[in-house]
């Protein structure tokens, strides 16, 4: 198996790299091309995988195929493609612009398209990947798709309708998880921690947390009950987050992410 990437930056790396380090594919197997030739050369240096000189040599060798760029070049990118997709291979889109059915007609219904919303995460082996298809794609096609973004994280396979939350729930979330934990890690500087010591605490304890919450059979507000001892100091801050409106903050910023979305998937539908 052949793995390509057409576009290689921060998402394309995380899961270059989440593939690599989970060893279901070795770098031999994976066929890069991306713009730069400072960012080929980065890579090449980093993962030792295959570097073309074009996107078509890519797409010629391999079997499944990472269309890792922005969304405003996917219909360039396939274009110069195109003549080398078949029914062998399968284009896996990471974008939020684009449906199935545009994807579809932007191969000339060449070639499987898989629809997806990965995060960057998967760099580390924590991914969380929303997969969409058509009913269409056979079953040994999407097993091993499936079993790649597996190979880094987890995967939830959705309704095309979906993608639109799922994105805003683990696809942006990172970046929303990042600026709270900043606040904690600035926190911690402006009183007297290095940013080692800040950045250990805060982290160590977001991941306790996460796992709490994966594993424990509790409702979160249990698990938060558990932190406030009664007349403690942890109250006192929730407090402050609940009087300070945190929730509609949350849900007004997550509304903003998912209409961004939509209108992103309006541009190019
Ligand atoms: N960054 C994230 O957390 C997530 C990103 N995505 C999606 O992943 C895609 C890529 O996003 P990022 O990696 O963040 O962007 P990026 O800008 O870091 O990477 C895109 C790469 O494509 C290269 N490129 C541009 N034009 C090209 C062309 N014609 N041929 C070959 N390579 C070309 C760029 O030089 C760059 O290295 C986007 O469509 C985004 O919506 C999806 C989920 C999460
Ligand atoms: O910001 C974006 O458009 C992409 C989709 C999810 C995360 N990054």
């Amino acid at each position: 198996m052949k793995i390509g990437f057409i576009g290689c930056g921060n998402m394309g790396e995380a899961i270059l790299k989440g593939l690599l380090e989970s060893n279901v594919v070795d770098a031999s197997q994976i066929f890069v091309h991306t713009k730069t030739e400072q960012r080929r050369e980065a890579l090449k240096k980093r993962y030792q995988i295959n570097i073309e000189n074009s996107n078509h040599l890519v797409a010629a060798q391999a079997d499944i195929l990472f269309l890792a760029t922005k969304p405003d070049r996917y219909e360039q990118v396939i274009q110069e493609i195109k003549d080398v997709l078949d029914q062998s291979k399968t284009v896996i889109s990471i974008t939020p612009s684009f449906t199935l059915k545009t994807l579809g007609a932007l191969v000339d219904h060449k070639t499987n398209v898989i629809r997806t919303i990965p995060n960057t995460p998967s760099l580390v082996g924590l991914g969380m990947t929303g997969i969409s298809h058509e009913e269409t794609v056979d079953k040994k096609t999407l097993n091993l798709i499936i079993e790649l973004f597996s190979s880094f994280g987890e995967v939830m396979i959705v309704s095309e309708d979906k993608l639109p939350i799922l994105s805003s729930l683990s696809g942006s979330s990172p970046a929303f998880s990042y600026l709270f934990m900043k606040a904690f890690v600035d926190y911690g500087l402006a009183n007297g921690f290095t940013l080692e010591e800040s950045v250990k605490l805060i982290s160590t304890s977001v991941v306790g947390a996460s796992q709490m919450v994966s594993t424990q059979n509790f409702p979160i507000e249990t698990l938060i009950n558990n932190v406030c001892s009664k007349g403690g100091s942890t109250i006192e801050g929730v407090n402050s987050l609940q009087e300070n409106h945190l929730e509609n903050l949350v849900k007004e910023a997550l509304d903003k992410t998912t209409k961004r979305f939509l209108e992103m998937m309006k541009e190019k539908n």
